[in-house]
């Protein structure tokens, strides 16, 4: 059978890939920061893929787009002031469009091109850019994070792609520092955080930082997302010294909020069940990542 196959090896997960059949390149072009492909694949529909990573797929981005917008948003009452960083695709504004409450949400994409190929490859996620409430900035987070006045914000989102390349600095804690200073007291920072079976080194250090930092409370949450590298896909979510944020149950249930869920898109994976069982953490986790 002559299918084509490509994989997704990386020196971040060594000695694995993924594959995925590939029926036609739609798109590939080199932006000022990163390799940008689009293919249609067989049985994962269209996926985006940076710098040979894969980013997001139609076939399950729903699962990641949910938890990152929705953990942290249900976790706070009415949260007003929100901040993505990175998630150029548009799938978290889609979601943060759920939230009525919501009257404010920035958007600081480092990467022009993430956004025109979203516009026109992936049309479900780029809706998130038409809601009136979204005000897109592009430019590098780390001098965007700068200008913001204390305490702007009741949630940021880093939805970023690996700690190699354009999101290399967003690990590190000097920003962090940024993004609690951008955070109103008991505000939330939802941040991608990679996989519990192949970083718990970054996830420690991650942690680690962000205990130094966020002085309310840190935890680390996962989510079952079929297309990353060993099928999940963690968070951090941090709060700000204030207002006690109790993560594990949501003070601001998504069943609760009017409009959210007759929303022209249903809710594929998120709801109030899974996101109590997202902090439940397998015994090796709770060992390897000594602070939780
Ligand atoms: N908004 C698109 C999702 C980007 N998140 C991915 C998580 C897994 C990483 N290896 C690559 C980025």
């Amino acid at each position: 059978k002559d299918d084509k196959r490509m994989y997704f090896n990386n020196p971040m997960w060594p000695g694995e890939a993924h594959s995925l059949e590939v029926k036609e390149i739609l798109f590939k072009e080199r932006s000022k920061f990163q390799e940008v492909l689009v293919f249609e694949s067989a049985t994962y529909g269209k996926v985006l893929v940076l710098d040979g990573i894969l980013q997001l797929t139609e076939r399950d981005e729903f699962a990641y787009q949910e938890m990152i917008a929705h953990l942290p948003l249900c976790s706070i009452k009415s949260p007003k002031n929100v901040l993505v960083v990175g998630g150029g695709d548009g799938g978290v504004l889609r979601e943060l469009a759920r939230h009525s409450s919501v009257e404010l949400i920035d958007i600081c994409e480092i990467d022009q091109m993430v956004i025109d190929v979203s516009k026109m490859f992936f049309p479900d996620l780029a809706v998130g850019f038409e809601d009136p409430r979204v005000h897109l900035h592009i430019e590098d987070a780390l001098e965007f994070i700068k200008r913001v006045p204390k305490g702007k914000y009741d949630a940021i989102i880093v939805d970023s792609s690996d700690p190699v390349g354009p999101a290399q600095d967003l690990v590190e804690k000097p920003f962090f520092e940024m993004i609690a200073n951008a955070l109103r007291p008991g505000g939330v920072l939802c941040n991608m955080a990679e996989s519990m079976w192949l970083h718990t080194h970054l996830i420690n250090d991650m942690i680690s930082a962000c205990r130094e930092v966020f002085k309310g409370s840190v935890h680390y949450a996962w989510a079952n997302v079929p297309t990353y590298p060993s099928g999940v896909i963690g968070f951090i979510l941090c709060s700000t010294e204030g207002p006690p944020v109790d993560f594990r149950n949501p003070v601001n249930p998504i069943e609760d909020l009017e409009g959210a869920l007759e929303h022209e898109r249903e809710l594929r994976f998120y709801n109030s069940q899974i996101h109590r069982a997202a902090f439940a953490l397998p015994s090796f986790v709770r060992k390897q990542v000594s602070c939780l």
